[in-house]
């Protein structure tokens, strides 16, 4: 038996060639409702894991925790494990206006305010996802005929700074779509890796709305922010099925 990785705590035995990656732990038991024979594999500090399977295809689902250093871990530990392709599930702020909760933003590139993917690369490499992998996003939200955005986000470390008000119009100003804390680790760490990645945001708080406000908005009696969810879970499976029919069905069950 090959020795497990320490912090995910998984080995090749356990592994799949694809991944979604939520940043809160909590959301992996709403990915556990659209799979099937899944199983519990481990749960060690912020990184919570399970396998399952998507239309015949096997999946991995693991939390990062919160922000790049936790998610350079992980993404470091599921290359090490042979995972080959990851999606991020995550939540962000709206920084554009028109942008509801329960948008989804399929990002296609990320500030790197961050400082995980800058111990790795200095900050004029670009944070993007896979060119196939987002268009298989893409495709999959059409047909899905949710709310969706193309375009960049802005990832950060700081929640709680006395400028965060600042920094949010600078980078509303400058046509970035939502903040998160993930992407641009993601996208930069996975690419030095060659790892396949994209990122699904939905929306949880609406630009210029108050961090802490109860979210309190329903569509047929579902919030519709967990509706988002759901939409961000559905849409990056659907791109798992894509791309694997385009790499000829290889890994069908
Ligand atoms: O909901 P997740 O995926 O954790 O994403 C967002 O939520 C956390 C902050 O509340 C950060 O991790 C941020 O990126
Ligand atoms: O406003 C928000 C909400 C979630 N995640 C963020 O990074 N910012």
């Amino acid at each position: 038996m090959e020795e497990k990785q320490a912090h995910i705590r998984l080995s090749r035995q356990e592994s799949a060639r694809y991944a979604l990656l939520p940043g809160d732990p909590g959301r992996i038991d709403s990915i556990k409702e659209y799979l099937s024979d899944v199983k519990e594999l481990a749960y060690n500090r912020e990184m919570r894991s399970i396998s399952g399977y998507y239309k015949g295809i096997k999946v991995l689902a693991v939390s990062t925790g919160m922000g790049g250093a936790s998610t350079g871990i992980t993404v470091e530990e599921l290359h090490n494990i042979g995972v080959e392709y990851m999606i991020r599930i995550g939540s962000c702020g709206a920084l554009e206006p028109s942008i509801q909760l329960g948008d989804l933003i399929l990002v296609n590139g990320a500030v790197r305010d961050e400082g995980a993917s800058k111990a790795y690369i200095e900050a004029i490499y670009p944070a993007i996802p896979d060119t196939r992998l987002l268009m298989a996003t893409i495709q999959a939200a059409e047909e899905l005929k949710c709310r969706f955005h193309i375009g960049r986000a802005r990832s950060h470390d700081s929640f709680y700074t006395d400028r965060e008000e600042e920094i949010d119009t600078y980078w509303s100003k400058r046509g970035i779509l939502g903040a998160d804390m993930e992407t641009a680790a993601l996208f930069t760490i996975g690419a030095l890796r060659g790892v396949k990645c994209a990122s699904i945001l939905n929306t949880v708080v609406e630009y210029e709305e108050d961090l802490t406000k109860n979210i309190n908005d329903y569509v047929d009696g579902e919030s519709v922010v967990k509706q988002g969810e759901v939409h961000e879970i559905i849409t990056a499976l659907e791109a798992f099925v894509i791309e694997n029919k385009n790499n000829g069905g290889r890994d069908n069950e």
